[in-house]
């Protein structure tokens, strides 16, 4: 594990009865930073990142979180380290308000009961850390909504609200960008970069365009193996890059 590194694996593998779906991973993220893992499709993206959050268990390797072997816990646990999955404990609740969705978030992370028909008063204490994290992700004129009405994208928007509201220290993003449009795309990239000011982001992005302008570090996986790792102007004129991408019809 190099010093600045707040999330490193090594030697990560994943078999699945024979097939090596990640074979021998090396990766260290960052500290601070935002980090992209891609890769053609069947590259091992979503099972390396699923090892990271421990959705999955490794076959063989390691796994460090701030210098603490993570490898045997749980995602609960890890999230109560600080290393948590978007969507993984948040999802969003359709016919509850934005501000209802975002403070029984708070709620969770406080550890209080799901007994959210709980006194008003007590409710209220969580209203003013809930619009602060309503704001963060530009949902303030949205807070009273419930959240079934709103855009997809702004759905996205109130999960990651919900996933700040248990204080990550880090953050896992599958496809951020799924499925949006390119408003959408553009109000999401500026969410990230604003919440990657004190924090430290992973994820699994699909849109080379928003890997290349939001990523700091990336890390290109091919039929399981790292392929190549750096900035977006190293790996994208990597030609093993290029031939990977070509050979999977990404063309
Ligand atoms: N539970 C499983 N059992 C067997 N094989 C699996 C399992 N999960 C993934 N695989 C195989 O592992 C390989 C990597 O899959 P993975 O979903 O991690 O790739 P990916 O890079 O995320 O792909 P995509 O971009 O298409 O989502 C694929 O060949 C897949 O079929």
């Amino acid at each position: 594990m190099t010093e600045a590194a707040i999330l490193s694996a090594r030697g990560l593998t994943k078999e699945f009865k024979g097939f090596v779906a990640v074979n021998n991973v090396d990766l260290d993220v960052r500290r601070g930073s935002i980090h992209a893992l891609i890769g053609p499709n069947g590259a091992g993206k979503t099972t390396c990142f699923n090892l990271l959050t421990k959705f999955l268990q490794p076959t063989s390797g390691a796994i460090t979180y701030n210098g603490r072997d993570i490898t045997g816990l749980s995602s609960a646990d890890i999230a109560r380290l600080g290393l948590v999955r978007s969507f993984q404990i948040s999802a969003v609740f359709p016919n509850l308000t934005v501000l209802e969705n975002v403070r029984i978030a708070l709620q969770r992370r406080r550890g209080d009961s799901y007994d959210f028909w709980r006194s008003e008063t007590v409710l209220r204490e969580y209203d003013d850390e809930a619009r602060s994290h309503i704001a963060d992700v530009g949902l303030t004129a949205f807070t009273d909504e419930r959240a079934g009405e709103l855009s997809y994208g702004r759905k996205r928007a109130l999960e990651i609200a919900t996933t700040l509201a248990l204080n990550p220290e880090m953050l896992l993003l599958d496809e951020p960008m799924a499925g949006m449009t390119q408003e959408d795309v553009e109000r999401i990239s500026a969410l990230i970069r604003r919440i990657a000011t004190n924090r430290t982001i992973l994820m699994v992005e699909h849109n080379l365009s928003v890997v290349a302008n939001l990523s700091d570090h990336i890390t290109v996986l091919a039929r399981g193996e790292v392929l190549a790792q750096g900035d977006y102007a190293t790996v994208s004129k990597d030609p093993k890059v290029i031939d990977a991408y070509i050979g999977a019809g990404h063309g």
